[in-house]
């Protein structure tokens, strides 16, 4: 074993998240090392986010040309399969990760390849796939960015099988014929969409409803559209069991049923990764990891942050992103001793719209774009709260597309007069949505929003057209 290096600031793992906050604080002056035993980039980049919309866009596309006549007699053809997985793929750089290594290299980061684990008070090892091992020591920070790893449900004879989880769904080099998705989430749904689009026969087994961190008018269209274009989805339905018969899984899913499919994926949630990482050790809970708006694990004396999927508070590359740009800068400002234990809402430091301004986006077609929190959420946090909420039906709309579909609700705290949530369904309601994040983080009072006039023709109308109904 080598001597301890000393370095300011020691990132485990290098994800979306690690990556961001490793440059945040080599920006800021600090000596920074960052370590992965995987694909430098992470999930988002290799099996998450960017192969799952890279999959789905072709399909929007297609639809979208198919809804507006005139373009309608034009798109004859269907999808070419092949060529979407090969756009997949340069998406993904064919999982190569040298061009996030330059990045690293160039942002003045030292990169490590290798497994970390936490080995003392600001001390990490890291055990290299030659044998070899090394340990830094941090002068000011350990910070874990370990993501976040699937969530396998107790179904007898699952763990013996070859599931696909969304890594194999994200990086399938061929459209298998039949695909069984556990789990009605929005990874699973997406993905749903995504291999019946590309010709698989698709059958969901959900245990309650699809996307139920949504509101039920919004996943209500999504499941609409899935079933019309020939996805079975099967809710309030339990899996007690799966077997393989011939090559292919059969899915026991009660009162004697099965689905049959050639491929099974299991979507059904994922936890932080907080095992194996060396944080028994130092006296800490994997299971209870608990961090403040800063990023810091209050239990840990001081030294040690959590960030991204790691974190336990949302799993998404923005909002972890935007967690590390928080963390990364809180990190510098403890060091030059600007920064004490705790940081003020909406300051630099403090990732508080991670607490009820968070945006997020469902990539099916159509669409769901929410910021903030639903009517219910509001009301659990005491929120004296009144909902708003209307089909998409303005000129914009219709000029999108013929037969447009599509609802928009907002959430308003009736005693600060300011919108707590906003969510849109339908086609390409995604690129409506940061105008509503800004509206929610901006506290923007209604009736000043009164005076913000969307443009027309445009589906933004339905911002006049809410505000109207709510009595404005
Ligand atoms: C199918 C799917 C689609 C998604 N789509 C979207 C989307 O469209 N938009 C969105 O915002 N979010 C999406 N997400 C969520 C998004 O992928 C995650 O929120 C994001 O990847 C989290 O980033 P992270 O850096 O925290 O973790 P990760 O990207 O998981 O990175 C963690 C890294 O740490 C490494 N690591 C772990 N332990 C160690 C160790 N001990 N030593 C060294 N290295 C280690 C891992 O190898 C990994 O590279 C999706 C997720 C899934 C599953
Ligand atoms: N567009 C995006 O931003 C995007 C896309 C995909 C994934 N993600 C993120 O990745 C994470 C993982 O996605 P996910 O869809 O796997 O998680 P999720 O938590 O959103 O959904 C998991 C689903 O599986 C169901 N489930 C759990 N156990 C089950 C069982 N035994 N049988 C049947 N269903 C069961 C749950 O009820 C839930 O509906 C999420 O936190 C999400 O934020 C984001």
């Amino acid at each position: 074993m080598s001597e301890p290096r000393t370095i300011d600031v020691i990132v485990i793992g290098a994800g979306a998240v690690g990556e961001n906050v490793a440059g945040r604080v080599v920006q800021k002056g600090l000596s920074a090392v960052l370590v992965e035993s995987d694909l430098v980039g992470g999930e988002c980049s290799y099996w998450a986010c960017m192969p799952s919309k890279a999959l789905l866009r072709p399909g929007t596309i297609l639809n979208a040309a198919r809804s507006v006549a005139g373009a309608r007699e034009a798109v004859t053809g269907t999808l070419d399969a092949q060529q979407v997985l090969e756009r997949r793929t340069s998406f993904t750089s064919d999982w190569d990760d040298a061009s996030q290594e330059e990045w690293v290299a160039s942002a003045g980061i030292e990169l490590q390849r290798g497994w970390a684990t936490l080995s003392g008070e600001r001390e990490v090892t890291i055990s290299h796939d030659d044998g070899s091992t090394s340990v830094f020591r941090a002068t000011q920070a350990v910070v874990l960015a370990t993501g976040s790893t699937p969530i396998v449900p107790p179904i007898d004879g699952l763990p013996d099988l070859d599931y696909w989880t969304t890594r194999e769904a994200t990086s399938a080099r061929e459209v298998p014929a039949s695909l069984a998705v556990l789990g009605g989430g929005v990874a699973g749904i997406e993905l749903a969409q995504a291999y019946a689009r590309l010709g698989a026969e698709v059958t969901v087994i959900a245990r309650s409803g699809i996307l139920g961190n949504y509101p039920k008018e919004a996943s209500d269209l999504v499941l609409d559209a899935l079933r019309g274009e020939g996805v079975t989805i099967l809710t309030d339905t339990a899996t007690n069991a799966v077997r393989k018969e011939g090559g292919r899984f059969v899915l026991e899913v009660g009162e004697g049923r099965t689905v049959t499919a050639e491929k099974l994926l299991v979507s059904t949630g994922r936890h932080p990764h907080t095992s194996n990482i060396g944080l028994e050790a130092l006296g800490l809970d994997p299971k209870k990891l608990s961090r403040d708006d800063t990023g810091q694990v209050p239990d840990a004396g001081g030294w040690l942050y959590a960030v991204g999927d790691v974190g336990g508070r949302v799993q998404l590359t923005h909002q972890g992103k935007y967690e590390a740009r928080m963390t990364g800068d809180a990190i510098a400002a403890r060091a030059q001793g600007i920064l004490g234990n705790s940081a003020p809402d909406w300051s630099p430091y403090a990732s508080t719209a991670d607490r009820g301004a968070v945006p997020q986006v469902v990539f099916t077609d159509p669409e769901i774009a929410m910021v903030g929190r639903t009517l219910d959420q509001a009301r659990e946090d005491g929120v004296n709260a009144s909902e708003t909420s209307l089909e998409i039906a303005v000129a914009g709309s219709s000029l999108h597309s013929d037969g447009y579909k599509g609802w928009a609700q907002m959430v308003v705290d009736e005693d600060r007069k300011v919108l707590v949530g906003v969510t849109f369904a339908g086609p390409e309601v995604s690129e409506m949505l940061h105008a509503a994040t800004i509206a929610v983080v901006g506290e923007v009072p209604l009736d000043r929003l009164w005076h913000a006039v969307p443009a027309y023709p445009t589906v933004s109308e339905i911002w006049l057209r809410l505000l109207e109904k709510y009595g404005m």
